[in-house]
């Protein structure tokens, strides 16, 4: 099934919050099973279902890079860490983990990822696999809707006014999360339907989810969030 209006977008719809985060882990083993070797983890809350699948797989990590779209400036064993969230479900201990470095702040950590990034990312620094959350305001990794860091170029930017808490935060950019081969937006619950409409009616800086690069981007999101009843 495609968005209204653009066929390249793709959408699967789950039935509810468990399928689409064994559809996600799915999705995920299939590509780290074929071959993928940089991925980028969503932060957030949704999820963390999917990655705790993830950890129950017998998946071949060795050579596989996880790298993270944001990061909450704070220390890694903070509650709000992204990174010590996804890390405290999924081990892949054979991966070689890249976290976002939150707690040097947001200019000194961007700076930091970026180096790392050009270091030790993928050639053309263009990801396997990106996945991406939302939140009901429509944002994705941390860039806002409206926020002049929506507009930078470069391969990560540091944010000091996120509206949502806490307000420093690391972001991959538009363009970094854009260069994936491709893209996944993992969205349940109906409180973001409105947003998700948004994103399947069409580009709108008002809703940064929906400038992912929507001919390379699957849209996973349960019935909720898909604004109806399940089949
Ligand atoms: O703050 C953030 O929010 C979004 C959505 O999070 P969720 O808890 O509603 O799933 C998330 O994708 C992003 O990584 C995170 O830092």
């Amino acid at each position: 099934m495609s968005g209204a209006g653009d066929e390249a977008l793709e959408i699967v719809r789950t039935a509810d919050a468990d399928a689409c985060a064994r559809a996600a882990a799915d999705l995920v083993a299939d590509a780290v099973r074929g071959g993928a070797r940089h991925l980028v983890l969503a932060g957030g809350t949704t999820p963390i279902a999917a990655y705790a699948l993830l950890d129950a797989m017998d998946l071949p990590w060795d050579g596989v890079h996880l790298w993270y779209g944001d990061e909450r400036c704070v220390p890694f064993d903070h509650p709000d860490s992204n990174h010590g969230a996804v890390s405290g479900v999924l081990r892949a201990a054979a991966a070689t983990w890249h976290p976002m470095p939150g707690a040097l702040g947001p200019l000194a950590g961007a700076d930091a990822y970026a180096t790392e990034l050009e270091r030790d990312g993928p050639p053309g620094l263009a990801f396997d696999l990106v996945l991406n959350g939302m939140g009901p305001d429509g944002h994705t990794a941390s860039l806002f809707p409206h926020h002049p860091l929506l507009y930078v170029g470069g391969l990560t930017a540091g944010i000091t006014d996120s509206p949502k808490p806490p307000p420093e935060r690391l972001t991959l950019t538009l363009g970094a999360l854009n260069a994936g081969a491709r893209l996944v937006l993992l969205v349940t619950g109906a409180g973001k339907a409105q947003a998700l409409a948004r994103v399947l009616a069409g580009p709108d800086d008002g809703t940064p989810s929906s400038l992912l690069a929507r001919d390379r981007l699957t849209v996973l999101a349960d019935a909720a969030a898909l604004g109806g009843e399940d089949a």
